[in-house]
């Protein structure tokens, strides 16, 4: 059982209180909620596979394309079941091409406020119940690993990796996150692949720092699996690499932008592979535009371009985005960005698929 949720206690500068005022809630340890819904043969298999198949494919040491595909955000485990299910059956048939992971984001960075994902607010009412919230989530990240879908997520709360980081297989730092030290520190001890997305306002020197800052080992202050405060000390995270996924009103999809990242990188030394997100400052964030961008990163891709490793698009079983708390809500449409739907994504896949056929041959006659 978790622990139950106790009353609140609002802390207001007393004595041996950090001060300020805060609500406590108490928390369930990492080690309950894992005895509760531990990782299965099946999930840890998945995971141990997804890892080792984005490594391979973002070091280049295999020819497929990484294709990071999925909603926004869930607010809806059971159309994020469904997805994973449609989404899991064209993985298998364009496996030969694409390795397919599976964003199942559910802590959402927001620009000023809004709802804040599935872990922190899973009634979606702004009951936060974030107990609720980490036991819906580690259901449903189970169920999807066991299918042997491989699992991205955004690391956003630095607490949250400690709870679920044994069932994703590759990571984020998002934009509005990527210049934070915690961030930095937390992608440096995390045992997958960790993407860092260029800055907010389309910066890519701050990804390029974030991935030589997680490169390196920390010791920061953490939450260990019985809940207690540590000091962790990380070994550094060799997998991190830039997303691109554009500014506001400055997309960076194209064959400059990609030739001038790949530049930054050597000249940090680092390996030049990266991701394009197809969505956010990309996109506009329009959901149709994403096509657009993808037809344009599978060019580059069937051109023979080998830096582009992997691309990012957000899609969900019904175009378009909806607002929260509609009396009759659409069944698998985001509540946060807008998202392709389901018809469109597997056409974009299917054409990322046949770029990435196409550069396997291009490469092969360049030999
Ligand atoms: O990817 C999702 C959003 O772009 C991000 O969470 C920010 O959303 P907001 O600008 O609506 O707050
Ligand atoms: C919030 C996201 O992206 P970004 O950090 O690029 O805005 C996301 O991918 O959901």
């Amino acid at each position: 059982m978790l622990a139950e949720i106790t009353t609140d206690s609002v802390v207001e500068n007393s004595p041996g209180d950090i001060g300020g005022q805060y609500r406590t809630h108490a928390a369930t340890t990492p080690h309950g909620l894992m005895s509760e819904l531990p990782l299965s043969r099946a999930a840890a298999r998945s995971v141990s596979d997804g890892r080792l198949l984005t490594r391979r494919v973002l070091s280049g040491g295999d020819d497929r394309l990484l294709a990071v595909v999925g909603p926004c955000s869930i607010h809806d485990v059971n159309a994020g079941l469904a997805y994973a299910k449609s989404l899991g059956e064209l993985a298998a048939d364009l496996a030969d091409d694409l390795a397919v992971v599976m964003r199942v984001y559910v802590e959402k960075p927001r620009t000023t406020v809004g709802w804040t994902g599935l872990l922190t607010d899973p009634a979606l009412d702004g009951s936060l119940d974030v107990n609720h919230g980490l036991r819906t989530v580690r259901t449903l990240m189970l169920e999807i690993a066991e299918q042997g879908l491989p699992i991205a997520t955004e690391w956003l709360s630095p607490s949250a990796p400690v709870y679920l980081a044994d069932l994703i297989s590759w990571g984020a730092i998002g934009a509005r996150t990527v210049e934070s030290q915690v961030h930095r520190q937390l992608a440096s001890g995390l045992p997958m692949p960790v993407g860092m997305k260029n800055g907010s306002t389309g910066s890519v020197d701050v990804a390029v720092d974030a991935i030589r800052s997680a490169a390196a080992p920390h010791t920061y202050l953490g939450v260990d699996r019985d809940g207690r405060a540590v000091t962790l000390r990380t070994t550094g995270n060799p997998d991190c690499h830039v997303v691109l996924r554009g500014g506001p009103g400055r997309p960076n999809y194209y064959p400059e932008n990609v030739r001038e990242t790949a530049r930054l990188l050597a000249a940090a030394g680092l390996p030049t592979g990266l991701v394009i997100d197809a969505s956010h400052g990309n996109s506009g964030k329009d959901h149709e535009q994403q096509a657009v961008v993808a037809r344009e990163i599978g060019a580059q891709v069937a051109a023979g371009n080998t830096d582009i490793r992997g691309v990012m698009l957000e899609g969900f079983l019904i175009p378009g985005r909806q607002e929260l708390g509609l009396q009759d809500p659409v069944f698998g449409q985001s509540v946060t960005d807008a998202c392709m739907g389901w018809d469109a994504t597997v056409a974009v896949l299917h054409d990322l698929a046949a770029a990435a056929r196409q550069r396997r041959a291009v490469t092969a006659a360049a030999r």
